[in-house]
């Protein structure tokens, strides 16, 4: 225990390598989902670790795996084997677990070798790279059987000690269940196993059949592990038209009401681009990400994103597409482009220091609301998701707010709030957004992802080849280009003063001057650093609600 009576890691019986590891990364205490399930993993339990999203699930399964192979290498001098197998759905979460396996075996001299067979080359290279049994393997469902068929059957067979599914919610909705039980086959009768997962869905439950023996369930409850209802993460609403949701989302990032790193996630590749060129009309720039862009370049914008080179990433989460579509999607006039069905930026990647997720499309299922929130809040940090509902969307708001609330133990009115907008107070930008959605055709929208596939294929080529080489070339590689620039009307960069709200007018305009200022609003929350405690500011948006007193002031993150 710590001083402050707290579990330690140094409590859970952990290697002083791991440990040491643990400290270098700067973790002071494990989660709570960690706490649990480190002990009973390490008394070699399978497990069923369901946690909300961002609460260190990673570590939860890591740190035990990464002990039984340390314990197991010391006492073996037979030839190297596969021990551990970490399935996932993505590649992006499988360049993700390798990197945090890694960064948590750092201090074991070497002694464990990682392999991430989605990113490590060539079908050549990664046979090459297997047949040196790496002592952990991780990939995508399909990848880990394609490479080991290719290589020899029979590698899995002998000295497989842990299975590892994570986000095992999503791995049949990915498509992955033939995959998974071709794996299956191939693996030794004993091994522990750990399924892990942000929610308990029906395809979790037959995995847990398919996979786990006598295991034990572990399901923080989500007020307990600081879940979609938790003080750290702030969830709200504004009910509006289609229309208005340009309006309202160039209000808020015009105005600085949504400050710092933002995710803005819609539900369609071609909204990624609406949006994208809507916002270049004000000088904006944004990121997009979506799964028909080539996988290196999505893994370097969401780490150049994470190093705060930029501040907005508009993204898909495209639910369903990798299901049996054929991972392709129709573009107009019998064209098809080519989707990547392993894509899953949204589900699992930890996005760093995110302080806003702006819903501009709702999500269709409450799973993938839960996934998109999850960007931020993560760890030990604050943020805060806002939703933008037309009246179509309303029964799915409902739907998540049900399933929150029956989670969370709220009642289902208080988990999204209300951001009372008075829409009347930013009528005078109305023309400016008729004046941009005019630009923004439908042309001028499959030329913009035509041209956004081009330069990201080249990037990718180049992220493959010469940044190897060149590595600080690849600073200065950016994917926010803006891909209209005929189209960018200069003059709507600037707000004139008279057309900003009373309220926000002095702030706005030292903003709009270029001057720094310190951030005036936690607004729709300034969330993604850690809650500054005892510092009330003004909160120029409740000059935007009809009834403020309606709205406690915690659920503002004060
Ligand atoms: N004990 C800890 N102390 C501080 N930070 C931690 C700790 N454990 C994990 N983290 C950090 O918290 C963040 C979320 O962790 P992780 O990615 O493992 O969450 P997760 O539960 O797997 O989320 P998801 O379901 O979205 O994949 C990461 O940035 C990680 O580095």
């Amino acid at each position: 225990m710590g001083d402050d009576g707290g579990v330690q890691f140094h409590d859970l019986g952990l290697d002083d390598r791991l440990l040491k590891a643990i400290a270098k990364l700067g973790w002071a205490n494990p989660t709570l989902i960690q706490e649990k399930a480190i002990p009973l993993a390490l008394e070699g339990k399978d497990l069923l670790i369901k946690a909300k999203t961002g609460s260190g699930k990673t570590a939860a399964y890591a740190l035990p795996l990464l002990q039984k192979i340390l314990q197991s290498k010391s006492s073996s001098t037979g030839e190297p084997v596969i021990r551990g197998l970490v399935i996932v759905p993505t590649k992006e979460l499988s360049s993700q677990a390798t990197k945090n396996l890694k960064e948590l075996s750092a201090s074991c001299s070497g002694l464990v070798r990682v392999l991430d067979v989605c990113n490590c080359g060539t079908a050549a290279n990664v046979r090459t790279a297997l047949t040196e049994r790496p002592d952990i393997v991780v990939g995508t469902p399909s990848r880990m059987v394609g490479q080991i068929a290719a290589v020899e059957k029979e590698v899995l067979k002998y000295g497989l000690e842990v299975l590892v599914m994570d986000e095992a919610d999503l791995l049949f909705s990915f498509g992955y269940e033939e995959n998974i039980k071709t794996l299956l086959s191939l693996l030794p009768p004993i091994y522990q196993s750990f399924l892990l997962s942000a929610t308990l869905s029906d395809d979790v439950k037959s995995l847990k059949k398919l996979v786990l023996h006598n295991s034990v369930t572990l399901r923080t409850r989500e007020a307990e592990d600081e879940g979609p209802t938790s003080s750290r993460l702030t969830q709200f609403h504004i009910k509006c038209s289609r229309d208005d949701k340009f309006l309202l989302i160039y209000t808020l990032l015009k105005l600085g009401l949504v400050k710092g790193k933002t995710l803005l996630f819609v539900n369609e590749i071609e909204g990624c681009y609406r949006l994208k060129l809507f916002l270049e009309q004000f000088s904006i720039r944004a990121c997009v990400l979506n799964s028909e862009l080539p996988h290196n370049s999505r893994c370097h914008t969401v780490e150049e994103f994470n190093r705060g080179i930029y501040d907005y990433v508009v993204a898909t989460d495209e639910v369903g597409v990798a299901n049996g579509a054929g991972g392709r999607e129709g573009s107009g006039k019998g064209r098809k482009r080519k989707r990547d069905r392993e894509y899953g930026v949204c589900r699992g990647v930890d996005f760093q220091g995110v302080e806003n997720v702006v819903n501009f499309d709702f999500p269709p299922t409450p799973e993938s609301y839960i996934h998109r929130v999850g960007r931020t809040a993560r760890g030990v940090d604050c943020g805060t998701a806002l939703s933008l509902i037309s009246q179509e969307e309303e029964a799915g708001l409902a739907a998540v707010e049900d399933r929150l609330s029956s989670e969370g133990g709220e009642s289902s009115s208080s988990v999204i709030k209300p951001y009372r907008f008075k829409m009347s107070e930013i009528e005078g930008f109305r023309y400016r957004i008729t004046d941009a959605l005019r630009a923004v055709t439908k042309a001028s929208i499959r030329e913009a992802r035509l041209k956004e596939i081009r330069v990201e294929a080249i990037n990718s080529e180049r992220l493959k080849s010469h940044f190897e080489d060149n590595p600080r070339d690849l600073q200065v590689l950016r994917h926010d280009q803006v891909l209209q620039p005929k189209r960018v009307q200069p003059h709507l960069k600037h707000i004139p003063s008279y057309l900003i709200p009373k309220a926000l007018r002095t702030e706005v305009t030292k903003e709009v001057k270029g001057k720094k200022v310190r951030p005036s609003s936690t607004a729709v929350r300034r969330g993604g650093g850690r809650r500054k405690k005892n510092k009330v500011r003004i909160d120029p948006l409740k000059t935007f609600t009809s009834k403020p007193t309606k709205v406690p002031r915690t659920s503002r993150g004060k």
